[in-house]
């Protein structure tokens, strides 16, 4: 069949509950092989149960979520063979990461180099694929949080997979870090390579992600490109006029529609350059006292579309008509 890429990870119609509780209901979501696609959400919205069900730790309720097309199935069966296997298929990067804070990041490496059968030559590899080779003698417990995160992306390559699930990667990392990661993953999915990285910021995985999945409550609100989730979402100029009705009016008829007035009386307008807003006002003989560029943040866009439903009103003086949860400013949002 042509023109149909292959799948590196597809997750179907999956469902996941812990006991009574729903965590992932009815997912459904593709990546194609070499693209790295970002699965964002709020804390609780489901993101580590796909990442741990992809990586074959848990077994959904139902549906399915599988990794890998044509020869990258994972392996069942005997454990010892299938642990080695599946290195060679799809590495992981969890939280906690998994690293004993006593052993030197060589050793760390040297024991799970063991477990998925490759030669010690490769953890040399392995420790200048990630920048570690100066600190290969420290102790995990004392690498910084950025280097204990190369470290477990370290482990989760040993086997050379194709295919990676790296949960909360960018957690704890500074700005210089996480562009190391960026990079990272680029040079991956150039070698053919595919990734899913998981973020309760989109802020910190956009930058080198082909895809988006957007996951509130255990469903996906959003899924497709960067391009169009911004195109939702667009910059806007910020204009105040003397009279924004008649502004806006003229703006409408030069093709500038997506235009609304804020509660504060401004116009804030999508697509139209300084100069176009000038020379509408110019037409309408609006005076313009400002004009604001409002650039949105990753992380509002986000906000937005996992916003919490709004309570309901209780009938009953004093009650509430849900349980209440509070609602702390997500994502350290920059206004
Ligand atoms: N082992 C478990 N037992 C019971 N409930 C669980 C378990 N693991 C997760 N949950 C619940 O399932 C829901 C989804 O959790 P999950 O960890 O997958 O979300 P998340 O998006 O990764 O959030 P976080 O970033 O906080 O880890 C949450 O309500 C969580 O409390």
């Amino acid at each position: 069949m042509t023109g149909v890429a292959p799948l590196a990870f597809s997750v179907r119609a999956m469902t996941k509950r812990y006991g009574l509780a729903s965590a992932v209901e009815n997912v459904s979501f593709t990546v194609a092989s070499g693209t790295t696609a970002a699965l964002v959400g709020p804390p609780g919205a489901g993101k580590t149960t796909i990442a741990r069900t992809l990586l074959g730790l848990l077994e959904p309720t139902s549906g399915t979520a599988a990794v890998g097309g044509p020869g990258t199935n994972r392996p069942r069966g005997d454990a010892d063979r299938a642990a080695v296997s599946s290195a060679r298929v799809v590495g992981g990067v969890l939280a906690p990461r998994g690293l004993h804070p006593g052993r030197t990041a060589r050793d760390h490496l040297r024991v799970y180099a063991a477990a998925v059968g490759v030669p010690d030559g490769r953890v040399e590899e392995v420790l200048e694929l990630v920048g570690l080779g100066d600190v290969a003698r420290s102790k995990a417990g004392a690498l910084s949080a950025g280097q204990q995160t190369r470290l477990a992306l370290a482990t989760a390559v040993l086997g050379d997979p194709p295919l990676l699930v790296l949960d909360e990667p960018m957690d704890g990392l500074d700005a210089a870090e996480r562009g190391w990661l960026q990079d990272f993953l680029r040079r991956h999915a150039k070698r053919g390579g595919s990734a899913l990285v998981t973020s309760a910021s989109l802020a910190a995985v956009l930058p080198g992600a082909d895809n988006v999945i957007v996951l509130n409550n255990g469903a996906v609100v959003y899924q497709g490109s960067p391009a169009r989730l911004r195109r939702g979402h667009p910059d806007r100029l910020v204009v105040a006029a003397s009279t924004p009705i008649a502004l806006a009016t003229v703006l409408a008829a030069r093709g500038f529609t997506d235009a609304v007035i804020r509660p504060d009386g401004r116009l804030a307008v999508a697509e139209a350059t300084e100069a176009d807003i000038r020379d509408a006002a110019t037409a309408a003989q609006v005076r313009l006292d400002s004009i604001i560029p409002d650039l949105i943040h990753p992380d509002r866009v986000l906000a937005s579309l996992t916003k919490p439903p709004a309570p309901a009103i209780s009938p009953y003086p004093g009650l509430s008509g849900t349980a209440h949860h509070p609602t702390p400013m997500p994502y350290g949002i920059p206004r």
